[in-house]
């Protein structure tokens, strides 16, 4: 068993938590909160022993009726990997913690590169991370480019990459965010921190990469534009992409018209918290001119991380093969329900995934 503990209990490392204790080689060791807040009581009735990520606050959570299983150095030492899903750069400040414990560190995107001995896709590079000391399971939207870049590079070869990036103004539960009324060129200069991301996964691809801010909170919107070495058909594009285990091709007949519907897809399909682990891209948006590949994917920001992360786990102890770990977290996430929908629609019967 893998003993994980999760520090930086929040939109992301509350559901790598649950996705941990999901998987059959991994002991979820427990949680650092600073706070006694609604995450910390739910943590707490979900049975996550709890640790304070602040020592002098600990009494706050004995206070709030919370037992505490420690402080935060007790959650490094008892723990074979840390998922560090702090605010960005507080990661990078935890990294001397982790170091002194000599317990191996997964951090998250808004953290830098620099920081960490590699940036991290499952699909890409899961090999280079074996035995690292410090990883980086890179940003939503950088995972979401890498996934879609990495089979259609492999399959037909990739010249120019182009994609522009709506974002959504932030996560459903932040109140602090925005914009409201407003549509920001975000940043207004050309690459948006996405491209450079990508080549931290794919060094050779060239990539450009611009970002837009929307009041929205659901998902992120990619267009993206892809010139390719060859000129392959638009079936086979689809076809390609609906047997990779993390792209959901979203089939016309399922009426889903936007990121709205995909969520409450996602609600009906009874996905925890209307979780949508992989890239949705909708089918009818494929099309080919020449060369140039064209489409439409989003990506549900709060989610699409977490079966990375529980890649990023077992890849730090080299304890699977990427093809293993991949189906496994898939397996134990339930990430398999759409992508089986996917493939019924398009090709009557279930085929090998990411071959
Ligand atoms: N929310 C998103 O859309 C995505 C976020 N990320 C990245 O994941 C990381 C975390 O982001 P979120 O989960 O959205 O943030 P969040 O703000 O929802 O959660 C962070 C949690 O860490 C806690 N925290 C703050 N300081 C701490 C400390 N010193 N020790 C322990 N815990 C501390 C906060 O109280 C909060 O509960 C960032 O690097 C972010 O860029 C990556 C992909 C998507
Ligand atoms: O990783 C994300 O976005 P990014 O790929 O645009 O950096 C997450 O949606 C977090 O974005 P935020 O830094 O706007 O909260």
């Amino acid at each position: 068993m893998i003993r994980v503990g999760v520090n930086g209990y929040g939109t992301i490392g509350k559901r790598v938590a649950d996705g941990i204790r999901l998987q059959p080689d991994m002991q979820l060791i427990g949680v650092a909160k600073t706070r006694p807040n609604f995450e910390a009581e739910t943590a707490a009735q979900k049975g996550y022993p709890l640790y304070s990520a602040i020592p002098e606050r600990s009494h706050q959570f004995t206070e709030a009726g919370l037992d505490l299983h420690g402080e935060v150095t007790d959650l490094v030492d008892e723990s074979d990997v840390i998922v560090d899903a702090t605010p960005s750069g507080v990661g990078a400040e935890n990294c001397s913690l982790y170091e002194a414990h000599d317990t191996p560190a997964i951090l998250q995107g808004g953290e830098s590169p620099d920081t960490v001995d590699e940036s991290f896709v499952a699909q890409a590079n899961y090999d280079d991370a074996v035995g690292a000391d410090l990883l980086r399971v890179v940003s939503c939207n950088t995972t979401g480019l890498s996934r879609l870049l990495e089979p259609i590079d492999r399959e037909y070869g990739v010249d120019k990459a182009r994609a522009t990036l709506i974002r959504r103004g932030g996560d459903p539960g932040e109140t602090d965010r925005g914009p409201i009324n407003d549509i920001l060129p975000d940043p207004v200069t050309l690459p948006s921190h996405h491209g450079p991301d990508v080549q931290t996964i794919f060094p050779d691809v060239d990539i450009d990469t611009l970002g837009v801010t929307v009041p929205a909170t659901l998902m992120h919107l990619h267009s993206v534009n892809l010139t390719l070495e060859s000129a392959p058909s638009v079936a086979a594009i689809a076809d390609l992409l609906s047997r990779q285990s993390r792209l959901f091709v979203v089939p016309p007949e399922l009426s889903i018209d936007g990121t709205a519907k995909l969520k409450e897809f996602a609600k009906d399909a009874g996905r925890p918290r209307g979780d949508l682990w992989e890239n949705c891209l909708w089918e009818e948006s494929i099309a080919m001119e020449g060369n140039d590949l064209y489409l439409f994917q989003s990506i549900h920001q709060e989610a699409n991380v977490v079966p990375e992360n529980i890649d990023a786990i077992r890849a730090l102890v080299g304890h699977k093969t990427a093809a293993e770990s991949i189906a496994l977290t898939n397996d134990r996430l339930g990430l398999n329900t759409t992508q089986q929908y996917t493939r019924s629609h398009q090709h009557g019967s279930p085929q090998p995934a990411d071959d």
